[in-house]
């Protein structure tokens, strides 16, 4: 194609990139020699994506990771955008990395820019609708940290500018439209009419697609040449499930992607939540600042010892339970406890941490273009102490504590942590907690078993032991009943039960959120404690 040397008051000068419709080409300014990236095609393409970019960019002016509109129009026969000059995208990046998985830290950042992204879109009344690697771009200068999203050539009002409501769902099928690596499954397969879920979930596949070695499986083939190769990719990504999905990756993955699956069609997606989840998972892995996006990934001054969920590792997971266990015991060991009352026997701490080891021993498992349960419990500010170190404090008062009513006030500090945090879900340190709890209720003088067993990290033999996620009510039933009948327990080893069966219902539940009735019950307990000698 024969670009022009100059477009309105703009010299073209290296081209920056090209797609379906066009090309990309740093530019200057004729008169202020402003550095820009324009956005040229033909203004009678049969694909105007400028066109509609234009409709959209004013709406997105202002916000972070926006790119800002400096000028746009018709010369000719070039229909032109003049925006921002950004760096490298984050499919340049990836791919010049040579390696074939993307850091956690990394994926943590592009994770809570890319939702924050999302939200500001969204708040706009404005659907992305190709989420992919390629219009993730970094900055440049003092804005390389930050992740731009570009390319708003297939987006979409989902408000009505209006009647300034949601658009209406159909159930007629609809050409798709998007990309076929992260497209979600409802619009790709199923030709659903996507809205702000669908944004969240390709983001989902793509957060997931970053920590995988190679990919996506359905990626790896390349670009469909045909019907037939398109087909298959939709087969493929129809059928995979959450769990193989993100096998040995953080929870944190597979439950976004669960969570963006399962959102009503006009609902709003709590951004809020799903930064934070990834905020605290990249601070429990030792990665603080995570928010910024830095590229390399800085090398990790104090790596932490034990983490399962290096993507690395993902083919060969490290035993799971015995080094969380080793970790909390040791700083059990280092508690000044001796000359007070303990319900647990200090003595045993060593065989369990070798017999945890001994079961952690058990074998380890392992765009492109085409056209066309929430509980609503309020989150109280609080100071923020990681909720991981939170928790382990707790898991530790409660082996410390001497009687039941210091008992029950660890229990009440419990349910506050988990309320505080903006995720309900019960952590690796939530599981721990659980155990230690058990452990004091039932037997002291015994050491508990894990009551939690990872379907996403565990080895190949247990995956086959453990049981898939139960029903929703399932769960529902089992929390309700525990609730009810915690006031009755008249002894400690019969509230030990029962936090054996809240964890392992928790534990089963796909999400593993505490729920009302979670919080209701752990209530329960901490009242029921204070009446039990
Ligand atoms: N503002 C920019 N600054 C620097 N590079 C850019 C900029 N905008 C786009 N690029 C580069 O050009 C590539 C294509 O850009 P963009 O996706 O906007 O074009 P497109 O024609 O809509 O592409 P596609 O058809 O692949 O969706 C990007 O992946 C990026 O590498």
């Amino acid at each position: 194609m024969n670009y022009p040397n100059r477009i309105g008051n703009w010299w073209l000068g290296d081209k920056l990139g090209s797609g379906f419709s066009g090309s990309i080409f740093r530019a200057s300014n004729v008169h202020t020699d402003q550095i820009v990236a324009v956005k040229i095609q033909y203004a009678n393409h049969e694909c105007p994506t400028n066109r509609y970019e234009r409709g959209f960019y004013p709406s997105l002016q202002g916000g972070e990771g926006m790119p800002t509109l400096w000028a746009s129009g018709i010369e000719g026969i070039w229909d032109f955008l003049v925006i921002d000059l950004l760096g490298p995208s984050l499919d340049n990046l990836f791919r010049k990395s040579g390696k074939d998985c993307m850091d956690l830290r990394s994926v943590c950042s592009i994770a809570m820019q890319v939702i924050s992204r999302l939200e500001f879109m969204h708040g706009r009344g404005i659907l992305h609708r190709d989420i992919q690697l390629g219009n993730c771009v970094v900055g440049l200068g003092p804005k390389e940290k930050t992740i731009y999203m570009i390319d708003f050539g297939f987006s979409k009002r989902y408000i009505d500018p209006y009647t300034r409501r949601h658009i209406p769902d159909s159930k007629a099928k609809r050409d798709f439209i998007g990309n076929y690596w992260f497209t979600s499954v409802g619009v790709h397969c199923k030709g659903k009419v996507p809205s702000r879920r669908d944004d969240l979930e390709a983001a989902a596949l793509m957060f997931i697609h970053l920590l995988t070695p190679g990919g996506l499986s359905w990626t790896r083939n390349g670009i469909p040449k045909n019907n037939a190769q398109h087909d298959r990719i939709i087969r493929e990504k129809r059928n995979s499930k959450p769990e193989d999905l993100c096998k040995g990756l953080p929870p944190q993955f597979e439950e976004f992607l669960r969570y963006c699956r399962r959102l009503k069609f006009a609902e709003c997606p709590d951004y809020a939540r799903w930064k934070e989840e990834f905020s605290e998972l990249a601070k429990e892995e030792g990665f603080p600042g995570a928010e910024e996006f830095i590229w390399p990934p800085p090398p990790i001054s104090h790596p932490k010892p034990h983490s399962t969920h290096n993507a690395a590792l993902r083919r060969t997971p490290a035993p799971q339970g015995a080094e969380n266990i080793e970790q909390i015991l040791n700083d059990l060991a280092n508690l000044k406890l001796d000359d007070r009352p303990v319900l647990g026997d200090r003595k045993n701490i060593i065989n369990a941490v070798q017999q945890a080891k001994t079961d952690g021993k058990k074998p380890a498992t392992e765009v492109s273009m085409i056209s066309d349960e929430t509980d609503d419990i309020p989150s109280p500010v609080v100071a923020r102490i990681p909720k991981a170190a939170q928790l382990n404090k707790l898991t530790a008062a409660v082996y410390a504590a001497g009687d039941n009513n210091t008992l029950s006030q660890v229990v009440l500090d419990f349910v506050v942590c988990l309320q505080s945090n903006r995720s309900r879900t019960l952590t690796k340190e939530g599981f721990a907690f659980l155990d230690a709890l058990y452990k004091q209720l039932g037997d002291p003088s015994t050491f508990a078993v894990p009551l939690r067993t990872s379907r996403t990290r565990s080895g190949d033999k247990e995956q086959q032991q453990v049981p898939l996620p139960e029903p929703k009510h399932v769960k529902l039933e089992v929390l309700a009943a525990l609730r009810r009948t915690v006031g009755t327990a008249s002894r400690n080893k019969a509230l030990a039960k029962m936090v054996a069966d809240f964890g392992a219902v928790t534990n089963k539940s796909s999400g593993r959120t505490v729920t009302k009735d979670g919080f209701a019950f752990l209530e329960g307990l901490a009242a029921r404690l204070k009446t039990i000698r």
